[in-house]
């Protein structure tokens, strides 16, 4: 139990210290998407306050002091922040993984994140920080092969709507039926774990045109959106 206590005050801070809006255990929840393997959304992984303070520091990088830059890519050693947050997905996993039955019993089927994946050192070696200005978003892919398998999105600043769209192996399949479509609200602070099919067997993309965003019959307001992607390079990779 002190042991659990102690990744707690790891994560999240000390509850009793004054950073009262910091996420604590019984508000870290995970959902699941059931209709896709091996994608989990945790709604409020970050608090106002530690999104806050990551887009602090995304700022002091100065990556985007140029309007025209709206990438920024890191392979390797990361910045000090990006490799406290990697640190925070992997105990807040390892956890959640050790306090919910439904997370844990290493069926791929319901965990959270393969152990394989998890316990892999380093977990993330590669860093991409997206800046999207309202109304400009990133079309369906799937993420290149030279990354492995075990991929976390961080959201910050403005909500958007991620759609998943099944990968069409064949023609003849194209004909029949249109691809499943799945969407996913992301709001600030919310992680996104992808691995296993959701990496693989289904596309991801976001439009942030007007009139495209929409959530249970609302046009979500569209404003500056900062996502932080966390990958790990293919061993026999290079940058
Ligand atoms: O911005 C996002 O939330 C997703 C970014 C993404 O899919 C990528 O960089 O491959
Ligand atoms: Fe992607």
């Amino acid at each position: 139990m002190d042991d659990l206590k102690r990744i707690l005050n790891d994560v999240f801070g000390d509850s009793s210290s004054s950073d009262s809006d910091d996420v604590s255990q019984s508000t870290l929840g995970w959902e699941k998407t059931s209709q896709i393997n091996g994608l989990w959304l945790c709604r409020h992984f970050l608090s106002p306050r530690q999104q806050s303070c990551l887009l602090t520091q995304i700022q002091k990088e100065g990556w985007f002091n140029e309007s025209s830059c709206n990438q920024a890519m890191r392979f390797g050693d990361l910045p000090g922040w990006a490799t406290e947050l990697s640190s925070s997905i992997y105990e807040a996993i390892l956890l959640s993984n050790l306090t919910d039955s439904a997370a844990s019993g290493g069926d791929e089927g319901i965990c959270l994140f393969p152990e394989t994946l998890l316990f892999r050192e380093p977990l993330f070696d590669q860093l991409i920080v997206n800046k999207y200005e309202a109304g400009e978003g990133i079309r369906f892919h799937v993420d290149l092969m030279r990354f492995e398998d075990g991929i976390a999105i961080i959201s910050l600043d403005s909500s958007c709507i991620m759609h998943f769209s099944q990968v069409r192996m064949g023609e003849e399949n194209q004909e029949k039926s249109p691809p499943m479509n799945v969407p996913l609200y992301l709001t600030p602070g919310s992680l996104v774990l992808m691995w296993g099919d959701a990496r693989y067997l289904w596309e991801h993309g976001i439009d942030r045109r007007p009139g495209v965003q929409m959530w249970e019959g609302q046009e979500i307001d569209q404003k500056r959106r900062i996502s932080i992607t966390l990958r790990r390079l293919c061993q026999n990779s290079t940058p």
